[in-house]
């Protein structure tokens, strides 16, 4: 199997025995706004890391239907449930078409993006897809270092999610990877 076709996003979750993974099935496949069920379990706050122009990889490109190589705009935060990082995001904003969601990115600062795509009623929403991430992939190292869990006992693997949110002429595509750590926040639990 190629190292792409590896690293693919799958639509559906591969049922697995591997028992690490249980837990995060709900928060993989939960459709609502993640910023929402933490604010309802626990103090939410978000860590913006990054905000810049950046080069999104290929596979992004492919899905925003932009060139491989051409910029984007590129945000990532780590949401925080009582002090406790527990997601790390990453959010992909083609340069082409400007419109109303380069302004409210840029504005956006350390309020949640999920703030704004969950309550105006022009976004969709496509279809989450699912990834085991390692160190093959380019999310995994700005994971465990925005989730801070580098050093000698870094997790080999994280599960992510992705999805492509639509508003008029634009799209955005965020991924979001889930700290192991998520367990450790009683008012998660
Ligand atoms: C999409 C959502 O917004 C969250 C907040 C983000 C941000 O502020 O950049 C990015 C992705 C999400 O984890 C959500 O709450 O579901």
């Amino acid at each position: 199997m190629s190292i792409a076709r590896r690293q693919a996003w799958r639509e559906s979750l591969l049922r697995t025995t591997d028992s690490a993974r249980a837990p995060f099935n709900n928060w993989l496949r939960g459709r609502g706004s993640l910023t929402a069920r933490i604010q309802a379990k626990g103090r939410f706050a978000v860590r913006v890391l990054r905000q810049e122009l950046g080069t999104p990889t290929a596979d992004e490109a492919r899905v925003l239907g932009i060139e491989p190589g051409v910029q984007a705009w590129v945000r990532e935060v780590a949401l925080f449930c009582d002090d406790q990082i527990v997601v790390f995001a990453h959010t992909v904003l083609p340069r082409r078409p400007r419109g109303p969601l380069t302004v409210w990115l840029a504005r956006l600062g350390n309020r949640s993006l999920g703030a704004l795509l969950f309550s105006h009623p022009g976004f969709t929403r496509g279809q989450l897809t699912f990834n085991r991430l390692d160190h093959r992939h380019a999310l995994f190292e700005p994971a465990l270092t925005a989730l801070q869990l580098g050093g000698s006992e870094a997790p080999t693997m994280l599960w992510a999610r992705r999805s492509r949110f639509g508003f008029g002429g634009q799209s955005v595509l965020v991924s979001e990877v889930f700290s192991p750590l998520l367990w450790q926040v009683p008012a998660l639990l």
